[in-house]
């Protein structure tokens, strides 16, 4: 159940993550691009007014703001780069306040940056951040000595108020989008674990080979190969069934695959691929030890009472093992292991091939 987990949990496999990495990546280059390029265009607006703090902030903000978008190109590596293009937004936000802007209209332009904030950083590290601006905000807006621009009490306690009705309103938005996000999250894997488990015995089944294992086997051949593949077929099941019903069957179905899970290591997986009949698959295993793990199931099956009203009934299940090394042959050597099964039972049953 691990190896199933693990498979049906791999990067490849998790949509929702990769749609959240492209909405951030989209915020990322919007924030770059556009906000550089209006600060570009007031940058040289006030190029030759007396306020010379001015155009060096939003010159500065967005020269980084693009460096950063590029640096990003480059190494790919977007939780750094939205870390470091929030900071950039901290610091152009503070500066702006503390320069005063174009006719001291700096507050007016600070709104859209709670919004931008929980875009890059996410909900937690976003609010904590949002809560230092203000923070930083109060002091320079409530001891005016400590900047250049001059603000009226009224407009900055106003100021403070709003901002602090987008920060809530934001928080509440992004803290109900990331739980709706991971509840669907949930939603999907268990409906994956659904699709790729037999409800009986709640091994992998057939199409978790084809759908999810296959598909694992040729992205990350290092993680599987060589591996060893063990067939499984219960004998005379249909005897069984007749003799005791089919409930009883059912309940045998349940012991083997307990027994599989028993027997078998973590990161192995044991699918239930027919009625009666399983394929364990053996990652890092030589066709020898696949021989004896298959040796190990034969023997503990045949001496265990699997049916509770019935000790002296015993069950048998014949093997065919095969060695795979890499995902296009694995097909083939299915049907390898399947072909010594049939020789299993042609030889006599309760055997392994
Ligand atoms: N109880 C139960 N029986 C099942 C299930 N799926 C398949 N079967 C039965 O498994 C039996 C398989 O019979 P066969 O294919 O003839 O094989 P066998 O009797 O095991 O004979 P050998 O394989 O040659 O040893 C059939 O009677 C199926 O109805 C299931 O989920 N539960």
């Amino acid at each position: 159940m691990a190896a199933l987990h693990a498979v049906l949990q791999r990067p490849n496999n998790r949509q929702a993550q990769k749609i959240d990495e492209r909405r951030r990546r989209y915020i990322l280059a919007f924030v770059s691009y556009i906000t550089s390029a209006v600060m570009f265009i007031y940058g040289f607006k006030n190029l030759y007014s007396e306020q010379v703090l001015l155009p060096v902030i939003l010159f500065g903000t967005g020269l980084a703001f693009l460096l950063n978008i590029l640096w990003f190109h480059l190494s790919r590596n977007l939780q750094r780069a939205c870390v470091i293009e929030a900071v950039l937004v901290g610091g152009f936000v503070l500066s702006l306040v503390y320069q005063g802007g174009f006719n001291n209209t700096a507050l007016y332009w600070v709104f859209p940056f709670p919004a931008i904030l929980f875009g890059l950083l996410g909900v937690r590290i976003a609010l904590l951040s949002n809560a230092l601006l203000v923070l930083m905000l109060c002091i320079m807006l409530f001891i005016p000595d400590l900047i250049l621009a001059q603000y009226k009490d009224a407009e900055a306690s106003r100021f403070i108020a709003s901002l602090l009705i987008v920060i809530i309103v934001c928080w509440i938005n992004d803290h109900y989008r990331e739980r709706s996000h991971q509840a669907m999250d949930l939603l999907q894997q268990s409906k994956e674990m659904q699709a790729n488990t037999d409800a009986l015995t709640e091994l992998a089944n057939r199409r978790f080979i084809d759908a999810s294992l296959l598909p694992s086997l040729a992205l990350q051949p290092a993680q599987f190969f060589p591996l060893s593949l063990i067939m499984c077929d219960i004998d005379h099941f249909k005897q069984l069934n007749d003799r005791f019903g089919h409930d009883a069957g059912d309940d045998v179905l349940k012991a083997v695959a307990q027994l599989f899970r028993k027997c078998l290591r973590q990161h192995d997986f044991a699918c239930r691929t027919g009625g009666e009949e399983f394929l364990l698959i053996l990652p890092h295993t030589n066709s020898a030890d696949a021989f004896l793990v298959a040796e190990k199931i034969r023997s503990q099956l045949a001496q265990q009472a699997l049916l509770a009203n019935q000790p002296e009934y015993h069950i048998t299940a014949s093997f065919g093992v095969a060695l795979c090394d890499n995902a296009e042959d694995f097909t083939q050597a299915v049907k390898h292991a399947d072909e010594q099964m049939y020789l299993s039972k042609r030889n006599g049953r309760n055997q392994v091939n």
